[in-house]
């Protein structure tokens, strides 16, 4: 069980910098609807969405690439975009993601590790905001010496490659050494988080918050955001009290 004081003692250093940021991840959509689906995901409340791209090398599973991007966001030109790359080469898919208008570029370390740090100098050139993706079995050691490269630090709560799994509640104590020593950081976590796994990341200490079925299965997806942004917020309000 995550310990809220530690929670509140270690988000109480952020004060109000931090804000929540709910982003849903349509992988398990329906993806012959894509627009119609990401658009009805933000007028009930989404703050921005999250674009599973995956090349089934890195991952056992092939969802799009820069051209479906590029298509959603002639049709969605203001929202939001972050494409999470799982993907074993994501420097050659910088610059046309960039074409796309995409503003957060989050790419695993695991396949690139000695060449992070290039990486994210090249996806900042492109235009985007950088953020990098620990797939479960990777420690944190592994990121702490880019952080300062990066604008998000995303925590896989389940193997990349599949919507639906169970969340991984023993990932919490990364986020929970991100956010205390890094309190203005964003901190996402992605994979099985819902209505019953959302406490255990807020009080870790995340504030973007990525959610796929249990947003797209509701029949009611802006009560799911609101209650997901609910326990957010409050965590990140309890410490200013
Ligand atoms: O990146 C991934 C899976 O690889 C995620 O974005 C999932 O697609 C989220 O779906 P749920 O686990 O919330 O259903």
């Amino acid at each position: 069980m995550v310990s809220r004081s530690f929670f509140m003692m270690n988000n109480c250093r952020a004060g109000q910098a931090i804000k929540c940021r709910i982003g849903p991840s349509i992988l398990n959509a329906d993806l012959s609807q894509l627009y119609q689906e990401s658009q009805r995901l933000l007028d009930n409340g989404a703050d921005y969405l999250h674009l599973d791209v995956m090349d089934g090398h890195f991952v056992p599973n092939l969802t799009f690439g820069h051209p479906v991007v590029k298509c959603l966001r002639t049709k969605i030109p203001n929202a939001f975009f972050e494409t999470h790359m799982m993907v074993s080469n994501p420097e050659q898919w910088i610059e046309p993601m960039g074409e796309a208008n995409v503003n957060l570029y989050t790419f695993h370390i695991e396949p690139v590790l000695s060449d992070v740090q290039k990486v994210c100098r090249k996806v900042r050139e492109a235009g985007m905001k950088v953020g990098l993706a620990l797939k479960p079995g990777t420690g944190i050691e592994a990121v702490r010496q880019y952080i300062d490269h990066a604008d998000m630090i995303l925590i896989m709560t389940v193997e990349p490659g599949f919507g639906g799994q169970k969340f991984m509640q023993d990932m919490m104590p990364k986020v929970q050494w991100l956010r205390q020593n890094y309190p203005f950081l964003d901190i996402e976590v992605d994979g099985g988080v819902g209505l019953n796994t959302i406490n255990a990341c807020a009080e870790a200490g995340a504030n973007m918050i990525v959610s796929g079925t249990a947003i797209i299965n509701s029949t009611d997806q802006r009560a799911v955001i609101a209650s997901l942004r609910e326990t957010v917020e409050s965590s990140i309000h309890k410490c200013n009290v």
